[in-house]
């Protein structure tokens, strides 16, 4: 960032080695998929996930849907998803991310045909002991227990558990319940539970795990031919260590019980990540990791003014930007500063890049939703002919849509890696370009910004 260096990785080295990407007819020229619905699930790594694909959304002068200002930053969660939680704003859509509950026939309205659907499970022990640590002080079910003992609330769940009121859906089967099914249909309706986890299987085409982030990643870049730069992500929205507890076995398995059907979705798709990677190779898959990892280490150093970033907690971040949301003063979550001297050496393409690779949910949310009503309305002020307000025609017709973002050939020489100088261009796509294509170098503007 500073000295004009740039990555020591290249999309060529990447490309070697990896059995499904050699079999490939033109490697690295597939156009990337951009027509995504992620379901944002609680707990589970899904805020790291939603930043990576804010930036990529924006990087590709995509339109990510964001919801309407009075659903908050998320689509009216607990509620059922439907369109009209959706920002017109930020219509046609790309990329779907923020936090619903999953309607598949609404989402089908407001998506293109070729959409991709993914989300993200994790271990139901340490996912409810991260939802009852962070939920104390929202859900009565966690409320009402002394001390919001994780052992008193498993001992007798249905003491403090009330199936029908507001935010119940913390306490119990949470992953079921944002995936759209039945949270506390009972555990021996095995056809029940045998016919919701085959009905996610149909729709997600990729259902990642938090435990294994970064080969899910993996499996993701393939799924979607994107680039390793594409993948790129900082940790985001943790608990300091004093706010977690560790779990015994004892403990872990009455969290299954009291979640099974929770714990029958992790079992399944855990197995089945584990099929898709061996597919890929693992040797292939071990690789790509540890290329994203040394990738990645080189990003928050070139950020971090050389070193990798501290975890800091909201009190402790001097950009209120960067300062993630913390739930209750009973817990503790952790985020980062950029530190205050390195605008200096930076381009203001890549001091963006730093404060969005950090950058909290909430005020993610809020800085995209800006900058794409602006875009909508310069697209508006271009086409002064079109009177309706989009809301008001059938969703998938108002705007044209962006295409597929292309891979271009190689740029010229002066602004590529080969010449050995690199582009110094700070800006990004035009506003209002919506309907052309989008056309992104093999180095796309994450690193080249670098
Ligand atoms: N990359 C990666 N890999 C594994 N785990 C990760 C990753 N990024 C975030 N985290 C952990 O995910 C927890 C936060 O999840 P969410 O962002 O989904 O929470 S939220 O529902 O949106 O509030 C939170 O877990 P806890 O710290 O146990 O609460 C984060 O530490």
């Amino acid at each position: 960032l500073h000295h004009g260096g740039h990555l020591s990785w290249t999309m060529g080295a990447f490309h070697i080695g990896c059995p499904a990407l050699r079999s490939h007819p033109a490697p690295g020229l597939k156009p990337k998929h951009t027509n995504v619905v992620f379901l944002k699930t609680h707990k589970t790594a899904s805020t790291t996930m939603q930043n990576l694909l804010f930036r990529f959304a924006e990087r590709n002068n995509l339109t990510a849907a964001l919801p309407v200002q009075a659903c908050g930053h998320q689509f009216c969660y607990p509620r059922s998803f439907t369109s009209h939680f959706v920002h017109p704003h930020t219509l046609p859509p790309n990329i779907i991310t923020s936090h619903m509950r999953f309607n598949k026939p609404e989402l089908q309205r407001l998506m293109p045909n070729d959409t991709i659907y993914i989300t993200i499970l994790r271990e139901p022990g340490s996912m409810f002991e991260s939802l009852i640590s962070y939920y104390n002080q929202y859900c009565q079910s966690f409320k009402r227990v002394p001390n919001g003992s994780l052992e008193a609330f498993l001992e007798e769940p249905w003491k403090y558990y009330q199936p029908d009121e507001k935010d119940s859906m913390y306490a119990r089967n949470t992953l079921t319940f944002d995936l759209g099914g039945d949270k506390d249909r009972p555990a021996k309706d095995e056809a029940y539970a045998r016919g919701f986890v085959a009905e996610v299987d149909r729709v997600f085409s990729l259902v990642m795990i938090a435990e294994y982030f970064d080969e899910s990643l993996v499996l993701l870049r393939h799924l979607l031919s994107w680039d390793l730069d594409d993948i790129l992500y900082v940790k985001l929205n943790m608990r300091t260590p004093s706010s977690k507890r560790s779990l015994t076995p004892g403990l872990s398995s009455k969290i299954r019980a009291w979640n099974s059907l929770d714990a029958r979705l992790y079992d399944h798709f855990n197995a089945s990540l584990w099929r898709q990677l061996s597919v890929l190779g693992l040797a292939c898959v071990a690789r790509e990791v540890l290329l994203l990892r040394r990738a990645q280490e080189s990003l928050m150093r070139s950020c971090f003014g050389g070193r990798m970033p501290l975890l800091r907690s909201a009190a402790q971040i001097k950009n209120k930007d960067l300062r993630p949301w913390q739930p209750s003063g009973k817990v503790d979550i952790v985020g980062y500063d950029l530190p205050v001297n390195l605008s200096h050496g930076f381009s203001s393409q890549a001091h963006e890049l730093c404060l969005k690779l950090i950058m909290p949910e909430v005020q993610y949310t809020q800085v995209l939703l800006r900058s794409q009503s602006l875009r909508y309305r310069r697209s508006y002020q271009l086409r002064p002919q079109q009177q309706t307000h989009p809301i008001q025609q059938p969703i998938r017709t108002v705007l044209l849509r962006h295409p597929q973002v292309q891979r271009s050939q190689p740029p010229p020489a002066a602004a590529g890696p080969a010449s050995g100088t690199r582009s110094t261009s700070t800006s990004k796509p035009a506003a209002g370009t919506q309907g052309r294509t989008t056309k992104i170098g093999p180095r796309s503007a994450q690193t080249q910004a670098l």
